[in-house]
């Protein structure tokens, strides 16, 4: 069992008790909701005539079903539409702070929380969503809950969790420079596989983690459940600390000191012992793209796609059933994959510099006359920052969509999705069949400068041959 790890420190200092079942019940610090995932709880907490117990340490907002184009109430979308007022009602009853699309705070919930300052180191952060390891990116245990976990938490403001073990994952070497966080961290699930995380909660560290950003480093803690863990997290340090200065929820002044003083104390301590560690050198990773249907089917862009003898044993089925989908052979590279829709945006990729990348590959060029393309920032605050830099005008002219903000076409559930057979490059993070809409569509995960690439020549590209 690990022992002085962050982990270990917010475990232990949120921990009420250890209950008959085995489990332990955990103080929540942070419960995020959104409208997919918490109406069937708060009717749980009606037949029971129970109150939400911590309205304070609850946030909500809408970012699945809401249309990003038009967003004329009633929504056109009846299930959409009821999910929706149903989280009205409850947010306003329960005197919950909601950023609804009224206020100019809405957005993706783990675009929401860092940027309100709500999401802050040391802290327990859960959300009836897997994406919810985002918020580790601070040094929060951060992880998804289910839906009699949501009641629970709702009703109580603890939740019963189990602990796991702790895998250090060392990044070492150097990221070159037209390769990114989120080529890296789809090279990480390729090397440890879709299940590798499975028992683990990940702390990533080492110079390459060191020297992100914070949004890099939401990208990589993001995708921590894609490869199986439960939570991923980095220690916080300056950066997260700059960061941190001057949004809504955070103390300024002494406050703010005091508050870093317990953010210093929950660091991982340098003689803490893990369950595991990994180390990962971030020097052979070239701007990749999935080739399958798993976010672990990954290549470099011009590397050819792997032969099932190439592969683990485990892996080959799941090749097999990839190779069909997807109408690829081994020996092909993905270079040159034909695409009719790009779409960029999500939890994963739908912040600023994630855009700006975007948008400085895109500049001076055009989105090829067959492709149709979606920008769509992952919060309204994103999006008016964006509008401030002129970003909007760069992805208009070059003939991308730019919409409000939302999940979009991460998943169908708001009128953004892909029809029949078509076939997607998208900043996203998950590509299991029928994703994105139908079930014949096929998408390719890749970094936000692929996807403007791919935007461009209206196929899979290479971003480094791009004329300029
Ligand atoms: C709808 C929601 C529960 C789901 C999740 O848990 O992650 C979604 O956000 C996703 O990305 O698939
Ligand atoms: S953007 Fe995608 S991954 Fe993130 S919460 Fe929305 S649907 Fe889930």
């Amino acid at each position: 069992m690990s022992e002085g790890t962050l982990y270990d420190h917010v475990w232990n200092e949120h921990l009420v008790e250890t209950l008959p079942t085995g489990q332990d019940q955990l103080f929540v610090g942070l419960h995020l909701i959104h409208e997919v995932t918490s109406p069937q709880a708060f009717g749980m907490l009606r037949e029971r005539d129970l109150d939400v117990a911590f309205p304070e340490r609850t946030h909500a907002t809408v970012d699945h079903v809401i249309p990003t184009k038009d967003r004329s109430r009633p929504l056109e979308d009846e299930a959409a539409e009821e999910m929706l007022s149903a989280l009205e009602t409850n947010t306003s009853e329960a005197g919950i702070t909601y950023s609804g699309p009224e206020t100019g705070d809405q957005g993706i919930a783990h675009v929401v929380g860092p940027e309100q300052g709500l999401t802050q180191p040391g802290m327990t952060i859960v959300c009836g969503d897997s994406h919810t390891a985002t918020h580790g990116a601070f040094g929060a245990l951060a992880f998804g809950i289910g839906t009699s976990q949501i009641r629970d938490v709702l009703a109580t403001g603890s939740v019963a969790a189990e602990k796991h073990d702790v895998r250090r994952i060392e990044i070492t070497g150097e990221l070159s420079e037209a390769a990114t966080v989120k080529d890296l961290v789809l090279g990480l699930i390729r090397e440890l596989g879709t299940d590798g995380g499975v028992g683990y909660v990940y702390e990533y560290g080492g110079p390459v983690v060191e020297a992100m950003s914070m949004e890099e480093r939401m990208t990589l803690a993001n995708m921590s459940i894609e490869g199986g863990a439960t939570a991923g997290y980095i220690n916080p340090d300056e950066t997260t600390y700059e960061y941190l200065q001057g949004r809504d929820a955070v103390p300024e002044g002494e406050a703010f000191e005091e508050r870093k003083a317990y953010w210093e104390s929950i660091r991982s301590n340098p003689d803490a012992i893990y369950d595991d560690v990994v180390e990962f050198d971030a020097s052979q990773i070239e701007p990749s793209v999935t080739w399958g249907i798993t976010p672990g089917q990954v290549v470099g862009v011009t590397e050819p796609i792997p032969a099932p003898a190439d592969l683990p044993a485990g892996q080959r089925d799941a090749a097999e059933r990839a190779y069909e989908h997807m109408d690829v052979s081994p020996g092909e590279t993905m270079d040159g994959y034909g695409v009719d829709v790009v779409f960029l945006g999500s939890c994963t990729n739908g912040r600023l510099p994630d855009l700006r990348a975007a948008a400085e590959v895109l500049e001076g060029h055009e989105v090829d006359t067959d492709v149709e393309a979606l920008a769509v920032p992952g919060s309204q605050r994103v999006k008016a920052a964006a509008e401030a830099e002129g970003l909007d005008s760069i992805f208009r002219e070059a003939g991308f969509e730019w919409r409000d903000a939302g999940c979009s076409m991460c998943l169908g559930m708001n009128g953004d999705r892909l029809e029949d057979g078509q076939v997607s490059a998208s900043s996203t993070n998950r590509n299991f069949v029928g994703r994105q809409g139908s079930k014949d569509g096929r998408t390719i995960l890749m970094s936000p400068e692929m996807v403007a690439a791919a935007a461009i020549e209206g196929e899979v590209t290479d971003v480094r041959t791009l004329d300029q």
